[in-house]
């Protein structure tokens, strides 16, 4: 009678005061299970929807205590409604508990995201599955699926709604939510990632539905593991966590700062092909510093000051250790928008440990030094021949302007601290330089040059005249008129890397960028804009966005059981992504290739940074694959629907 793909338990239980039999199970997750689950723990699906959990009652094998739940079901609330579990008439300072139930088949399984496939089910699996009579009629393909969504997605005017229409999707049917972010990327990714994903995180208390990620707060701690245990997957192989305290250029977020995991995450299925169910976004919540977070009576976190010092420190140090005792060393943990005073601590603490990496210092990294790679082809010269100037020297600028150094090193056999003196940052209090050292933080002192003292950037773009220059500071409209201009007098065609995330924290925008050049700059923005039209010429701008990288360089790190994360990887990823710029990316302009490549460009990365992996002896995966670039593409999910028995 049942088909459960997987072992079954039975469990009694008393549920304010019904005695219930409970089955657990365990089940396939190729093969939906055909009957009656209940579950109280972790290992399977849970459905709370009182009304499924009731239907699903009548399901449930016969043993004594279900006679027992029989006889009890007696009382009911008005409407003639069976009050199966005294739930309903429970008095609010009365206990009851919150038991689920869950079926993979009939009304629980179309309320599974994992197993749900809408009017896709066919006429037999609707008869396999208890189906019948739950759908109308018709059975539409996954195709017509995917551009019903999308007629309905551009419908919505608001970005905000068409993310909570995305998130609903996800929360409802996560092959078909794949399926349309797969083949509506570019469309699609400003709506699931940034920059509407940073209005999310700042409403997200307000536009709270459905929790989705994991959330550790100080409360449990202590009990971090017990936390991680209760995640329904068991097979996790990436996890993106963040503390919510950078979020983009939107600052302290606090627990809001969920939506950029869950973000990062959908992107790592989407554009690298890591499985949904081995992807945990974690929101480590310590407080937040957001007075207006504070005051908000939606806010969703602990409401305290954040933590900081030893207490900080001993969270963080159990998380880590309890994901790696839950998931073994080939875990990745990706680190995302830590405010960089606990940032590069972290990374430099856990990475002789833990397979670690810090996608804002590293991924930001791979990503715009593969940009730089490309633009050389328009702008001409070497990477050493360039002078590069930042405004913003925290993690994106630090870790960008290291990874642009030891190129140039590599490339030109010049030592490190040579190859830095090419490279210039200013941050709030104006050009870093030799006199600042001694306030300076730890992470800046390598770029204190000899220089006088420059209070502001226009000053400096004089003083260094740069021939690129990258916005990594989160603030807006700081590339100014004059500063674009500046840029323009000194260089025939000015490299301008606007980074900031989202829109609104631009240091300028496409259209000022090449309004201000007149049209002679190489621009690309950290979050996306449309193309321009400038004296009769339409130009298109690039993203330089760390999207282009993690999720390849993780596919590469798991493709090839990686153990650690190492400088050479993020450099294997920046040559592979600047070699799928085509000569006619280039001849418009742009130097990253379209979104729309996305998976193949993936799966090029993930080639060159597993076969970094075994070369350097930190791959665990053996003996290697022949052909790196087939097996990536082969490890890949596939979001289309599996045909169920
Ligand atoms: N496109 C992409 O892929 C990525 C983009 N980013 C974006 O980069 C931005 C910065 O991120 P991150 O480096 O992590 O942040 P950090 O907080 O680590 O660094 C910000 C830096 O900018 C400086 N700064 C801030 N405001 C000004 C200003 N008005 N004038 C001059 N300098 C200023 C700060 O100065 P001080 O040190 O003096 O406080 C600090 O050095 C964010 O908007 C983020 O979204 C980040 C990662 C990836
Ligand atoms: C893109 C990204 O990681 C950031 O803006 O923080
Ligand atoms: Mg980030």
């Amino acid at each position: 009678m049942f088909s459960l793909g997987g072992s079954c338990s039975y469990l009694n239980s008393s549920v304010y005061g019904v005695s219930k039999s409970l089955v657990q199970c365990t089940h396939s997750r190729v093969s939906p299970p055909s009957m009656a689950v209940v579950s109280l723990g972790s290992n399977n699906r849970q459905v709370d929807e009182t009304a499924v959990s009731k239907q699903n009652a009548s399901h449930i094998p016969s043993s004594s205590s279900s006679t027992a739940v029989e006889k009890d079901l007696k009382s009911s609330v008005c409407g003639g409604v069976e009050d199966v579990y005294g739930e309903d008439s429970a008095t609010e300072d009365q206990y009851i508990t919150p038991w689920t139930v869950t079926v993979a088949s009939g009304y629980p399984l179309l309320r599974d995201p994992h197993y749900n496939k809408g009017l896709a089910f066919n006429g037999k699996e609707r008869d396999a599955h208890f189906l019948r009579g739950l759908l109308p009629p018709v059975v539409i393909s996954q195709d017509l699926q995917v551009k019903k969504m999308m007629r309905s997605m551009r419908q919505y005017q608001v970005p905000l709604q068409r993310y909570m229409a995305m998130m609903e999707l996800q929360e409802r049917n996560e092959r078909l939510f794949y399926k349309l972010l797969i083949e509506n990327v570019e469309e699609l990714l400003p709506v699931v990632y940034t920059p509407t994903v940073g209005e999310a995180c700042q409403k997200y208390g307000s536009i709270f539905r459905q929790p989705q990620g994991l959330f550790i707060s100080l409360k449990e701690k202590g009990r971090i593991l017990e936390v991680l245990k209760n995640w329904p997957e068991k097979k996790i192989q990436v996890i993106v966590v963040t503390d919510g305290e950078r979020i983009l250029g939107l600052g302290d977020l606090g627990c809001q700062g969920m939506g950029i995991p869950i973000g990062k995450l959908s992107l790592y299925t989407a554009l690298g092909g890591i499985r949904p169910s081995a992807c945990l976004p974690v929101t480590i919540d310590v407080g937040t510093n957001n007075e207006q977070l504070l005051n908000d009576e939606f806010y969703i976190g602990l409401r305290r000051k954040r933590a900081t010092g030893q207490e900080y420190a001993e969270l963080m140090e159990e998380f880590m250790s309890a994901v790696k005792q839950n998931y073994g060393e080939k875990v990745l943990i990706q680190f995302e928008d830590f405010a960089n005073h606990n940032a590069f601590d972290l990374l430099s603490k856990y990475s002789s440990t833990h397979l670690v990496f810090n996608d804002d210092i590293q991924g930001t990294a791979a990503v715009v030094l593969s940009g730089l790679m490309a633009s050389l082809n328009l702008v001409g010269g070497t990477l050493s021949e360039h002078t590069f100037l930042f405004l913003g020297a925290g993690e994106a600028g630090t870790g960008i302007a290291e990874l642009i150094a030891i190129e140039m090193s590599k490339q030109t056999g010049a030592p490190l601290e040579e190859t830095r003196k090419k490279i210039w940052l200013v941050d709030s209090k104006g050009l870093i330089v030799r006199s600042r050292m001694e306030s300076l933080q730890h992470f800046k002192r390598p770029w204190a040059h000899e220089h006088e003292p420059v209070k502001n950037l226009l000053d400096a773009v004089k003083a260094i005249r740069p021939t690129v220059l990258i916005g990594s500071s989160g603030a807006g409209q700081t590339f100014t008129e004059e500063v674009v201009q500046a840029m323009s007098s000194y260089n025939k065609k000015p490299v301008i890397l606007a980074l900031s995330n989202p829109t609104s924290q631009s240091e300028c925008t496409a259209e000022e960028a090449y309004k201000w050049s007149e049209g002679r700059a190489v621009f690309a923005s950290g979050s996306p804009f449309g193309p321009v039209e400038y004296n009769g010429k339409v130009y298109v701008s690039g993203q330089a966005n760390n999207a282009y990288v993690f999720p390849g360089l993780g596919l590469g790190l798991i493709i090839s059981g990686a153990i650690r994360v190492h400088d050479d990887m993020l450099l294997a990823a920046s040559e592979a992504l600047a070699e799928q710029v085509s000569q006619e990316n280039l001849d418009r302009g742009l130097i990253y290739p379209p979104f729309a490549n996305i998976r193949k460009i993936s799966a090029q990365i993930a080639a060159r940074v597993a076969a970094k992996a075994y070369e350097l002896g930190l791959a665990t995966r053996l003996p290697p694959p022949e052909n790196l670039v087939e097996y990536a593409e082969s490890c890949m999910y596939s979001p289309n629907y599996r045909n169920y028995h």
